[in-house]
Formats: structure tokens, sequence, C-alpha cells
């Protein structure tokens, strides 16, 4: 390190800071906001006060730019059209009007209108919402708010670079309203916007603005190269120096891109290393690079020496370095430091938000000669620590793998056989109701669960509560008369975290937010180690469930690939590995839960597609393994038990084989704010096993109507056969209060019973509706 050239000209930064709060401030006030107990300036203040706070953070860690404009209400691509006007013009608000309250109907819907959709936000868990482009799409700007943060922020006397979704981006990640509407005819107006937005920032003194076009890592973005170069062609006047952004894989166009008229590039060297050389060589010398050397999609802390041992190589003879995170830390959570339960040791190998920043400062330093030497040991040798650690290695995990067979990830009967089985078994109705697993998580279940953590409520008084939540869930199902029932996962924080927490190798946090999207947020639990189940997870819950009823109970469990997905995941063996792993944990427990007699078991791989790489030509590597890790957790019961899975917020048509390769039973879907679209796939495909589409929408407050759900299940009878499918709601109820739960299902109920009447006599075997299996 000490031969290290000094490079003056270095500097460090972030691509955006976390925007919920260190303790979650603006989810809480948020959804106080939305309740009416606080009003728009208390709110405001919120937001104030974490922007404070991330500016204060960068400051003090020492970073060359404050980075401003990455705060946003609910989401950056929501405020971005709200900054360009282009919000759609359906609600009927005048973009010059927007206040708060009217800004989040945008996202939430109101009773005429619905909310504008929300798809995942490249393969995160971060759901953004997404922009809607017509013929009357206009835009204008409305850069208050934004000005009004860069002056809060110039208090702090450092230098900012505002943060901007950049036109491109901006257009492709929304939809097009109609078909024949071509989005890319709206680019020379909205770059007319752009322009006078840096004219703006020039004048308030922005040193440089950070322009995020992430699209240009898409496959689909070469395509685009032509309005790509009109857009900074375009831009190229701008006073203010633009910095384009990319982030989570390799650019496409690279030699094209280099030659754009723009004065940085930043490329996300994390996610991408094998394009670092390229990148080095063809972006011109004498302009900026900023590298993303520090993991913004993970925890764990960086092996800086071996980054600096990188950098220095890269760097030699170019002038203008920049190091930043490898994308937002929106993705990330903010403090380790909040941390006071985690192990000592496990602790010292993570890096949060704050600690990330502090990387960036270090890596900076060393790179200027200054190396901080406690800093480079205290990382190196929990690096090293981590890589020998015994508590990593579980030699059960190793011979429960050297055990698995091919067999084990086969059903003994292909389908057709099976179904014959579960139905002598289960006798279920033609068009079977069920619902996806979650009942509502009230206020008072929380409360319980945060009581009995903190000590305040016995873990038996926890348990008869949890009970009493489950007898009432079961007892509503059956008064609403559904075929299928489940507990409602009144026991489980989150879907993902409750399997975490009872498995091995995994650990979780006590403050580790993410947003997931609006005021919703997720902890992601941490794999460190090889994952392994001690002891039955859920099957004393479901088995009390199963006792109060003769219907079926439906157990609930995680898939593998959505537990992998979804946690922070280890960086020293490949995720196919890990997923494995954890296939076998959830084998055990789908075993025992049919060893306890539960004859219909939901695996749910809501991740499943977005788990696939961002380049569509590394897909098939991907959904091999997917597959299998899928299929080795669910083939371990008898034919006659019945295996459901559910995916929901993906496009699933480009993937139909391999979910038709999972073989599970019976899958339920999102479909329904598709209007039944996305079935069709499954129909042209020939999609052989059942399907439930979900015939309502459950983000929204709105109960469906009997009429609205009949019409689409006779669309979905035109694509799949009627003694296949299922009547189910798009997906898990929790977010949803008992109030709209109860007439929502009773109208599901109904709307089935119509398409019943219809459909019996004309379908072959149906069985009688009268015949109640008995469990
Ligand atoms: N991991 C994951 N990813 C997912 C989904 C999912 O279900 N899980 N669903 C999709 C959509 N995303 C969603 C993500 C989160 C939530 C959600 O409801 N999150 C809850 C938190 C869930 C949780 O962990 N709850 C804990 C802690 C609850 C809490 O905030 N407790 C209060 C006390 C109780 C109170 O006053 O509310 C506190 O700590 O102060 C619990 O139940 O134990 C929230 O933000 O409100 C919903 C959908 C896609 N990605
Ligand atoms: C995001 S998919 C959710 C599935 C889960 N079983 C639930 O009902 O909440
Ligand atoms: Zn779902």
């Amino acid at each position: 390190m000490t031969q290290l050239q000094a490079l003056t000209n270095v500097k460090a930064h972030v691509l955006g800071a976390a925007r919920i709060g260190a303790q979650r401030e603006l989810k809480f006030a948020m959804e106080q906001f939305w309740r009416g107990e606080i009003g728009a300036e208390e709110l405001e203040a919120v937001g104030a006060a974490i922007r404070a706070d991330n500016w204060q953070r960068q400051k003090a860690a020492g970073l060359d730019f404050l980075t401003v404009g990455d705060f946003a209400w609910y989401d950056h691509v929501l405020q971005t059209c709200a900054l360009f006007g282009a919000l759609p013009g359906r609600f009927g608000f005048h973009p010059a009007q927007l206040d708060l309250k009217t800004y989040f109907q945008y996202a939430r819907g109101n009773t005429e209108q619905f909310a504008m959709e929300m798809t995942k936000w490249f393969d995160t868990n971060y759901h953004y919402i997404v922009p809607e482009w017509s013929v009357n799409t206009q835009f204008g700007l409305h850069a208050e708010r934004l000005l009004a943060q860069v002056a809060e922020a110039q208090q702090y006397a450092t230098p900012i670079k505002l943060v901007l979704l950049g036109p491109v981006s901006l257009l492709a990640l929304g939809k097009e309203k109609s078909a024949d509407f071509d989005r890319w005819t709206l680019l020379p107006a909205l770059l007319a916007q752009y322009k006078k937005l840096l004219v703006c920032l020039q004048e308030v003194g922005v040193s440089w603005v950070q322009i995020d076009e992430p699209y240009l890592v898409l496959e689909e973005s070469k395509a685009r190269l032509p309005q790509v170069e009109a857009a900074y062609a375009a831009l190229q006047s701008s006073p203010v120096p633009l910095l384009l952004t990319t982030y989570f894989e390799t650019v496409e166009n690279l030699p094209a891109l280099a030659r754009l008229p723009v004065a940085g590039l930043h490329v996300d060297a994390v996610r991408a290393p094998q394009q670092v050389a390229q990148v080095f060589a063809q972006w011109p010398q004498d302009k900026v690079l900023s590298l993303g050397v520090v993991d913004g999609r993970n925890i764990w802390r960086q092996d800086v020496a071996n980054i600096l041992t990188k950098v220095q190589d890269w760097a030699k003879a170019r002038k203008h370095l920049w190091l930043g995170s490898s994308c937002s830390l929106l993705h990330v959570p903010v403090d380790l430091a909040s941390e006071h339960k985690l192990d000592a040791t496990l602790k010292s190998w993570l890096a949060f938000g704050q600690q990330k920043l502090e990387e960036l400062a270090f890596l900076r330093n060393a790179i200027k000669g200054e190396v901080d030497q406690r800093f480079l040991a205290a990382a190196s040798q929990a690096r090293a620590e981590r890589a020998h650690s015994a508590r990593i290695h579980n030699p059960l995990v190793a011979q429960r793998l050297a055990q698995v067979s091919a067999s084990d990830a086969e059903r003994a009967q292909p389908y057709a056989q099976r179904q014959a089985q579960q139905q002598a078994r289960l006798n279920l109705p033609l068009f079977p109701t069920t619902t996806i697993g979650s009942f509502p998580q009230t206020a008072a279940i929380r409360q319980a669960r945060k009581a009995n953590k903190q000590g305040q409520l016995s873990q038996l008084d926890y348990l008869h509560a949890m009970r009493a939540e489950i007898a009432e869930a079961v007892a509503q199902q059956e008064r609403y008369g559904l075929d299928v029932l489940v507990h409602g996962e009144a026991e489980r924080n989150d879907m993902v975290e409750y399997f975490g927490e009872q498995l091995w190798g995994y650990a979780f946090t006590e403050y580790g937010w993410v947003q997931s999207y609006g005021s919703r947020c997720v902890k992601p639990p941490i794999i460190y180690g090889d994952v392994y189940r001690p002891e039955a997870m859920t099957v004393s819950w479901t088995a009390y469930a199963q006792s109060l009823t003769s219907k079926p109970m439906k157990g609930m469990l995680t898939g593998p690939v959505t537990m992998l997905q979804w946690s922070f995941v280890r960086d020293d063996q490949p995720r196919s590995a890990t997923a494995k792993q954890i296939a076998l944990a959830i084998r055990d427990e789908v075993v025992d839960l049919e060893k306890a007699g539960i004859a219909v078991i939901q695996i749910d791989e809501p991740a499943f597609r977005e788990g696939l790489p961002l380049k569509q030509s590394v897909w098939q590597d991907y959904l091999n393994w997917a597959v299998e890790a899928f299929k080795l957790s669910a083939c371990g019961v008898r034919d006659e038990t019945q295996i459901h899975t559910h995916m929901c917020y993906s496009e699933f048509n480009d993937i139909l084989p391999a979910i038709a390769a999972l073989d599970a039973d019976v899958i339920t879907i999102e479909t329904s704010r598709s209007d039944m679209e996305l079935l069709r796939g499954f129909g042209d495909f020939a999609y052989p096993n059942e399907i439930g589409p979900g015939v309502y929408d459950i983000h929204s407050p709105r109960v469906p109507q009997v009429d609205e759900m009949v019409n689409l299940l006779e669309k979905a009878v035109q694509v799949i056969p009627a003694e296949r499918l299922w009547v189910n709601p798009d997906c898990g109820l929790k977010t949803r209060r008992w109030e709209e739960v109860a007439p929502a299902l009773q109208n599901m109920v109904a709307a089935c019973q119509q398409l019943r009447t219809r459909w019996q006599g004309q379908v072959k075997s149906a069985p009688s509706l009268e015949t109640s299996p008995s469990f």
C-alpha cells in the first residue's frame, strides 16, 4: 500500500442514501399522515430530519459530496414523474398543485381511480411506481421541492451532487397505455424539461448531477442507442457536469456510451467487475470515472485491502477517479451501530449504510496516501476471521447434501396420476376456493409480538394470543365458505424473516430495515453460514389450525429461491449452493407437515422471477438451479399430498417452461390487475397443472364486486380448462383490514358459486358440491 501513487483528485461519494430513517421514522409518519393523525407540516418535518441525518452522516464521514435528490415520498420514480409534471391525467389533478395528500393518491389510489401500478426495481426487493405514458402525456417542471432540498443541504457547506433519474430510464421504466403508442415520441418534450431543470440547478449552485440510467445495463437498451445518443446530445449544453450513472450489471453499448458528451461515468464494480478493465480502456482519460466499489446490495464488510490493490492498479495515470457505493444505499439498512443483540464476531463482519460511508472515506484517503492503519487492520482481520470461522461450515449440512440423489427432486408419479389421488383424498368441488396464506397483521398482533420480544408478554401468553388469532381466521374462513383453509400467518413477522430466525446459518437484526415499497419495510435476515433446520418451524401452528376444522388446512412455507432472494446472502459460495441448502431445510419441513396429516402444502416463490439475472443471455443457468432447488424442497412427499406454489409481482410469460418444470400441483398467481392477460400465456403454453389466477387485487382497500370477479373467471375459463381452475385473491391479505377482507372473500365465494352453477353439468367427473372431506 505504501507504494501507492498519491492521486489527488480522487473523491468519495454515495449514489443515494436510505430514506426510510434509521428507526423507520418516515414509515410511521407517512402512515400517521394517511390516517389523518398528523398534518402535512409534521410529515414534512420528518422528511427534513431524515435528509439532515443523511447529510450529516455524509459530511461527518468526510465524503466529497452531499447527495441530494435521493429523498422521495413513497418512491423516487413517482417523485420524478411529479417533478416533470408527468403524472397520469386520469386522476384529474393539476400538476402544479400537488400537495402531499394529492400526491399519495397516485401511489395508493382513491375511491375513483386505481393506484398506479407498482413493480420490481430491477432485481431488487424494492418496488417502484410505474409511469404511465400516453399520447396525452405532457411535461412541465415543478422543481420547488427539489430546489428547497438543495437549499437545505447548502447549510452544510459541502459541494452538492444532485441525483436525478435520467430521461431514458424514466421513459423505459414506464408502460404505454395503448399498444399503438410509442413512448419514445415523448423524449424531445421530456428533454426540454431536463434542460430547464439543469439550468436551475446550476443557478442554485449544484456542483454535479448524477443522472441515473440503470436501464443501460439491460440488454434491451441496446436497441435504444439512438434515443440514448439523442438524449445526451440534447443535454450536452448542461451547465452542470453530468455523471452518467449505471448500476447492477455491465453496461450495454459501452463503446457508444464512452463517446457520449457527459462529464463522467459511474459503473458498478461490485456486480460487474469483469467490465472495469474495458471501461478504463474506453472511457476518456480527461473525464471523471466513478467506480462503485462498496457494495450497495449486501451487508458484508468490504475487503478494503483487496479493493485498494485493485484500485491502485486501475487508477494508474487516471486523473479524475471517484469511488462510490455500487448503487444507492436504499437497499441496505442504515447503521450497524443500532444493533445491540448481534454477536460481536458476526457484527465485525458486517457493514450497513453508515459503515459503507466510512469504507469509502477510508479508500479515498488511502489512495491519496493517507492510510488509516487501524481501519485497514480491523477490516483485514474481520475478513480473515470470517474466511476461517468454524461457524460457517456445518458438517451436518455437508452430510445431508452428500445424500441427495436425482430422484429426490422428482415426485413419484406424473401430475395426472397425482391429481387423481389428491382428488380422491380431498374431494374438492369444481373451482376450489382458497387464499394465499396471510390474514390481516393487525396492530394487536404486532403489539403482542413486540411485547413478547421485549419480555413483557410470556411465551405462553404469546402462544395463546397467536392461537386465538389463528382460531379466529379459521372461523372466518369457514363462515365465508372457503374450501381450502389457511392458518393466517399471525405468528410470522414476515414470510422470510420468520424462517430465517429459526434456521441455523441465518442471523437476524433488530433494526435492519429496508424499504420495500411506500411505507412498507422488510428486515432481510443474513445468511452467513451453512443453512440447517434444527427442528420443525411451522408444524405445531399448522396442526393446531387443522385441529379446528374438517376442511383441509394448507401448510404454508416460503420456498428456497425466495428465502435466498429476500435475504442478505453469503458472498463466499455461489447462490445456487446456498439455495440447495435452504431447499433441504424446507424439504424437511414439508415432510414433517405431511407426517402431521397436512394434505395440502404451499411453498411460496414470489421472488422466483426476480431472481433471474438482469441479462437474459444467462437466464438458463439460473432457471436450472432455481427449479432444482424448488423441486428438492417439494418432492419429499407422497403423491396424494398436494403441493401448491404462489408467485406474484411478476411477468411470467417468458419463463413459463421453468414454471411448468416446477411441477407444483397447483400454482396461484397474481393476475387481476392485468385483467387476466397474464393468464393467457399459461393457456397458450398449455400449462399442464392446476392454476389459481388471482381474481382480485389485494393491494387496494377497494372491495371487489361479485360481477367483476365473475367476469374475470369467465375470461379464465376461456384459457384454462374449468377442472384445473382455482379461485383465490392475487396474494396474501396481511396488509388489509378485516373490514375489507370479509366482504371481499364473501364476494369471491359468491362469484365462484355462480360459476359452479353454470359449469357444473358441463365438466366431466366434477365432484358434487355437497360432499365435504373430513380432516
Ligand atoms: N420479505 C418480504 N418481501 C416482500 C414481501 C414480503 O411479504 N416479505 N411481499 C412483497 C411486498 N412487500 C411487502 C413488504 C413488507 C410488508 C409489510 O407489511 N411490512 C411490515 C413489517 C413486517 C414486520 O416485520 N413486522 C414485524 C414488526 C412490526 C412492527 O413494526 N412493530 C412495531 C410495533 C407494532 C406496531 O405498533 O405496529 C415496532 O417495532 O415498533 C412484526 O410483525 O413483528 C411493515 O412495513 O409494516 C408488506 C409487503 C414483496 N416483497
Ligand atoms: C408476497 S407472496 C405472499 C405469500 C404469503 N403466503 C402471504 O400470504 O402473505
Ligand atoms: Zn404474493
